[in-house]
C-alpha cells in the first residue's frame, strides 16, 4: 500500500450507491422505502439518560486535574465533552450558520459541489453509506485543505466570507486538537520526545485535519431510519460541535446486559464533543477506547454538526508508543499511515481495526 496524499485516499476505493445523491428531504412527506431500516437499528435499546454518574463526562479544560480527568474519560468512555476550550463562541456560531446555509441551498446548487465516487471532498451521502443496508437520513460535506473551489461553486457571490470562516475554524480546531493530544498523551506519561511525527516543537505542525459537515433534516418517521449509522472515527481524535436545537448524537455504552445500549450525548452549550478515534486507540496500544457512536434524527428539527477529524501527518507511520510496550504488553498493531488505514477502512469498515490486530488485547 502507498502513503501519498489524503485527498487521494479513495482513488482506488470508489463507492457506488443505488442512489448517488441525497433526496430533496424537504419535499418528502413520508419515509421512502429506501430509507426505512429493518434490522440493526433496535438491536440495542436507546437511553435518553442513565443515572447522572453514568453520562459522558463534561471536562473543564482549565481544571487543575484536567490531565487525570481526560485520561480517565479516554479509558472508560472514549469520549468526553470539553468546556473552556478557548475557541471563540462567535466563530462556532458563524461556522454553524455557514453549514446551515450550505445545506439550505437548492438541491441542484449543492450538486455543483458533488463528491465523486472515488473522491474525498464535496457534497453527498456519507462515505459509510456503502456498507449500510439502507440510505441514511442525512447529507454531508467533506473538505480537506481549502474548501475554496467547492465553495466558489456553491456560492458564486459570497464564497470568500464562508471560506474565511471555515479556514479560521479549521485553524482553531488544529490548535485545540494539539492541546487535547498532549492532555491525553500526558496522562499516559508520554512526552514530546516520544513522538517523532509531533514535529520539532512537539506541536503536531504537520498533522492532517478533515472538516466534516453533517445535516440531519427533520424526518416524518424518525424511529424507522437513522441519520448516521454506528461507526468509530478513523482519526486520532475528532472534535464535534453539535447544534443546540436538537439532540441526536448517541454513544454506545458496553455495560452489563440491561445497561448496554445507545446513550444520548446532549448538546452542552459552548462545549465540544471529543471522540477517541481508531488511530489514538492504536497509538495508545489499546489503552484508550475508540468509541462507537451514531446519530438519530427527529420529527421537527433540522440538526447539524461539524466534526473535525484530526489525524497524523500525511506521511507519518504511526505505531503503538514504545514507552507503553513491554514483555507483557506487545504491540497490538503494525505501523500504519492514515492513508493506508483509510484504504483498509474503505474495504472492511467496522472490521478494519480488528483485521490489523497482531495479537489479542490483554483484559
Ligand atoms: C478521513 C476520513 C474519515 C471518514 C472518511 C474520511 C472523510 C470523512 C470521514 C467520515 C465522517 C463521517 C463518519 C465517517 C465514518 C464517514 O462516513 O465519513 C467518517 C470516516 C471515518 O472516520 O472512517
Ligand atoms: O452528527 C453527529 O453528532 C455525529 C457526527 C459524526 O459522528 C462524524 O461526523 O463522524
Ligand atoms: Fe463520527
Amino acid at each position: 500500500m502507498s502513503s501519498g496524499k489524503l485527498s487521494d485516499a479513495f482513488k482506488s476505493h470508489p463507492i457506488f450507491l443505488h442512489k448517488q445523491q441525497p433526496d430533496d428531504f424537504s419535499s418528502l412527506q413520508e419515509l421512502p422505502k429506501s430509507y426505512a431500516w429493518t434490522s440493526q437499528l433496535n438491536e440495542y435499546p436507546s437511553f435518553e439518560s442513565l443515572s447522572c454518574s453514568e453520562s459522558v463526562p463534561v471536562i473543564d479544560l482549565t481544571d487543575p486535574n484536567v490531565v487525570e480527568l481526560v485520561g480517565h474519560a479516554c479509558k472508560t468512555w472514549g469520549m468526553f465533552q470539553a468546556t473552556n476550550h478557548g475557541v471563540p463562541q462567535k466563530l462556532v456560531d458563524d461556522m454553524e450558520s455557514t453549514v446551515r446555509s450550505l445545506f439550505s441551498l437548492p438541491p441542484q446548487q449543492k450538486l455543483k459541489a458533488a463528491r465523486l465516487p472515488d473522491g474525498f471532498s464535496g457534497y453527498g451521502f456519507h462515505r459509510i453509506s456503502a456498507f449500510c443496508e439502507k440510505l441514511m437520513w442525512s447529507e454531508s460535506f467533506t473538505t480537506v485543505g481549502s474548501p475554496l473551489e467547492h465553495f466558489r461553486q456553491l456560492w458564486p457571490q459570497d464564497y470568500t466570507k464562508f471560506c474565511c470562516i471555515a479556514e479560521e475554524y479549521e485553524r482553531e480546531m488544529i490548535r485545540l486538537a494539539a492541546k487535547l493530544m498532549w492532555l491525553m498523551l500526558g496522562s499516559l506519561g508520554i512526552s514530546k520526545e516520544d513522538i517523532k511525527w509531533a514535529g520539532p516543537r512537539g506541536e503536531f505542525e504537520d498533522a492532517s485535519a478533515v472538516l466534516q459537515f453533517n445535516s440531519y433534516p427533520a424526518c416524518p418517521d424518525p424511529d424507522r431510519t437513522i441519520g448516521l449509522a454506528q461507526h468509530t472515527d478513523s482519526s486520532l481524535i475528532s472534535i464535534v460541535h453539535q447544534s443546540s436545537n436538537a439532540s441526536g448524537l448517541q454513544v454506545f455504552r458496553q455495560g452489563e446486559e440491561e445497561g448496554r445500549g445507545w446513550l444520548m450525548v446532549p448538546p452542552v452549550p459552548g462545549a465540544f464533543v471529543i471522540n477517541v478515534g481508531d488511530f489514538m486507540h492504536m497509538l495508545s496500544n489499546g489503552l484508550y477506547q475508540n468509541v462507537f457512536h451514531r446519530a438519530v434524527v427527529n420529527r421537527s428539527q433540522h440538526r447539524v454538526s461539524v466534526a473535525c477529524l484530526y489525524g497524523p501527518p500525511e506521511n507519518a507511520q504511526v505505531s503503538p508508543l514504545s514507552k507503553l510496550l513491554g514483555p507483557s504488553c506487545p504491540p497490538l498493531y503494525p505501523p500504519l499511515t492514515w492513508n493506508e488505514y483509510l484504504g483498509t477502512k474503505a474495504k472492511l469498515h467496522n472490521k478494519a481495526l480488528e483485521s490489523l490486530r497482531l495479537c489479542a488485547p490483554p483484559n
